[in-house]
């Protein structure tokens, strides 16, 4: 069977990659099943350089292409923060509640036409050799007043999406891979997809 290996620890995303990848009959590896692999310290001002450092150190580790994800939630009203800064916005612990709350805190007093937000993805391929690319993905929505829903993680309890008029935690797994930017920069992926970085196992 093909199969690709996605260089992180998020449950969350390894989840999606696996309902996104199952479509087309690929089995998706991470980080979980490669626990002796380093985590990568995330020093990167972007989004892409920061999912090239992931995806850099894990494929020259393992020797294989890998793809990495570095994504984030973008607020319009918070001058673009969290941003790059999304998993630890309310401290090292990354602590997807204590993020939640502290992004409601800030927009407290802000009416929901100004609430406007995008959920960014980077992925990076990397080659063993050293070469890499990457493809953005985005999701445009607004930030709730309060959590809604129990699905995904990360901000999806906060992020609602207009043409779904449901907010990402409501989703399925299936109907927030229709829209996600995840899955939106995914699709990218494919138009450029090579067989360099699927394998047969
Ligand atoms: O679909 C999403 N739904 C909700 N929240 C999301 C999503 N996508 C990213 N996010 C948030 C979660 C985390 O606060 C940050 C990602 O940070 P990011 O460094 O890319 O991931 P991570 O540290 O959790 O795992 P890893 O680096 O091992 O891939 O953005
Ligand atoms: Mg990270």
């Amino acid at each position: 069977m093909k199969r690709v290996i996605i260089a992180t620890r998020n449950k969350g995303k390894v989840a999606e990659f696996e309902q996104l990848f199952s479509k087309k009959g690929i089995e998706v590896q991470s980080l979980l099943d490669y626990n002796e692999c380093p985590d990568v310290e995330e020093t990167g001002a972007t989004f892409a350089e920061n999912a090239i450092l992931k995806a850099k150190t894990i494929a020259q580790h393992l020797k294989e292409t890998v793809i990495a994800d570095d994504s984030g939630l973008i607020v319009d009203a918070l001058g673009g923060r969290p941003g790059v800064y999304s998993a630890r916005y309310a401290g090292e612990a990354k602590d997807d509640q204590a993020n939640i709350q502290k992004v409601l805190q800030e927009l407290e007093g802000v009416p929901f036409e100004k609430r406007t937000a995008r959920f960014h993805c980077t992925l990076a391929v990397a080659t063993p050799d050293g070469r890499t690319f990457t493809v953005d993905g985005t999701c445009e929505g607004y930030i709730t007043e309060k959590p809604i829903g129990t699905n995904g993680f990360g901000y999806d309890p906060i992020f609602y999406v207009p043409e779904k008029q449901k907010t990402m935690a409501q989703l399925t797994k299936e109907e927030k891979n229709e829209i996600s930017h995840r899955a939106n920069a995914l699709k990218r992926l494919e138009q450029i997809w090579d067989e360099a970085f699927v394998k047969e196992s």
